[in-house]
């Protein structure tokens, strides 16, 4: 069916709706990876966002759930140049467009994503609309003002707090929209993991007497969680601590940091970034639309991502505290950073 993404600027692309047909609302971004569709598309991370993929051809190896990020995709809406109707993997159990009825998520495919994608690097990231039905601006702003996800954190981490058993050292887990392979990637270290939702107190955290803390991704904008950052400032004093990217930006903003938006982001499985002690650059995977841009009196920068400068990673000139703005963890994207948890476990 022919359907619309009509943008807040009064931009209109034209292409045809797959998945579930029903008008979606979400901030428009694009992510830069040739593969991964799947895994970013259960990122919690994401949630809230309408996903634009650069790369032509989508969903040619299928769907495999063993790769779900989470329970179920977390993006509002999917647009693709070309969606594949006949993957081919030997790990393929359904494909993109059945995967996303099945879900209730909306696509748009035909759609010209390399201009689409130059309107968001000139004008920023944009509110957009996926409908069948093409709306006059004004109605269209009626309902893209209604766009709210600033307690999106809440609404996609655990409600309740759970252990996983191992036989090595016990971390705290705070869930502000935990990837799967991030947890994995601790259970393979050995750990036991007490998972905690986002509204956890410290002493709730503290009281589990873990040997470290770990802060997750996570979605939205740091700053709407004032009552976070206050636990996160008490938590990280008293217990060696990383965080990975919304885990990153709120220990910066505990510590007496600043953060604010990037005018499109950093999304894919593709971004070079430097560790300036050891001299060395990783490809990694991210996905993140704010950034750390004042730097807390008491960290130094660690790493820098190579396309724009900005900040991606800190660490605390004299406590045991890490963080980084990319995705060590990758899934999607390489292992080029993996090393992170290591440098973690030295920590613990
Ligand atoms: N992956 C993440 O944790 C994203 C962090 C934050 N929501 C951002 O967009 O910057």
């Amino acid at each position: 069916m022919k359907s619309y993404l009509q943008l807040e600027n009064g931009v209109i692309f034209e292409g045809n709706a797959f998945g579930k047909i029903e008008d979606t609302v979400g901030e428009v971004v694009f992510n830069t990876g040739m593969t991964g569709y799947q895994e970013l598309m259960t990122d919690p991370s994401y949630y809230g966002q309408i996903v634009t993929m650069t790369y032509p051809l989508i969903g040619n190896y299928g769907i495999n759930l063993e790769d779900d990020q989470s329970d179920s995709p977390k993006i509002k809406g999917l647009i693709v140049r070309e969606k594949c109707d006949y993957p081919n993997n030997f790990r393929c159990e359904l494909d993109l467009d059945g995967y996303l009825k099945y879900n209730n998520i909306m696509g748009l495919e035909g759609i010209d994503t390399r201009a689409l994608t130059k309107v968001i690097r000139e004008t920023g990231t944009l509110k957009g609309l996926m409908t069948h039905r093409r709306l006059p601006q004004s109605k269209l702003m009626d309902i893209l003002n209604e766009y709210d996800n600033s307690d999106a954190v809440r609404k996609v981490g655990t409600k309740e707090s759970y252990t996983i058993k191992g036989s090595g050292k016990h971390i705290a887990v705070i869930d502000f929209g935990i990837k799967n392979n991030i947890l994995e990637s601790f259970k393979n270290k050995g750990l036991k993991i007490t998972v905690f939702p986002s509204n956890a107190s410290a002493d709730e955290v503290i009281g589990v007497n873990p040997n470290g803390i770990f802060l997750s991704n996570g979605p939205g904008d740091p700053k709407d969680y004032p009552d976070i950052i206050e636990n996160v400032k008490i938590m990280i004093d008293k217990k060696p601590t990383i965080g990975i990217c919304l885990g990153h930006q709120l220990i910066a903003l505990a510590l007496g940091g600043d953060t604010g938006k990037l005018a499109f982001g950093h999304r894919g499985c593709n971004h070079p970034v430097k560790d300036i002690k050891k001299d060395i650059v990783y490809i990694t995977s991210q996905n993140h639309g704010y950034v750390v841009n004042k730097v807390p009196q008491d960290m130094e920068v660690t790493h820098i991502s190579l396309n724009d400068k900005t900040i991606e990673g800190l660490r605390h000139i004299t406590k045991p505290i890490l963080t980084v703005q990319f995705h060590p963890e990758a899934s999607p994207g390489p292992d080029d950073a993996h090393g992170v948890f290591d440098e973690f476990m030295e920590l613990l």
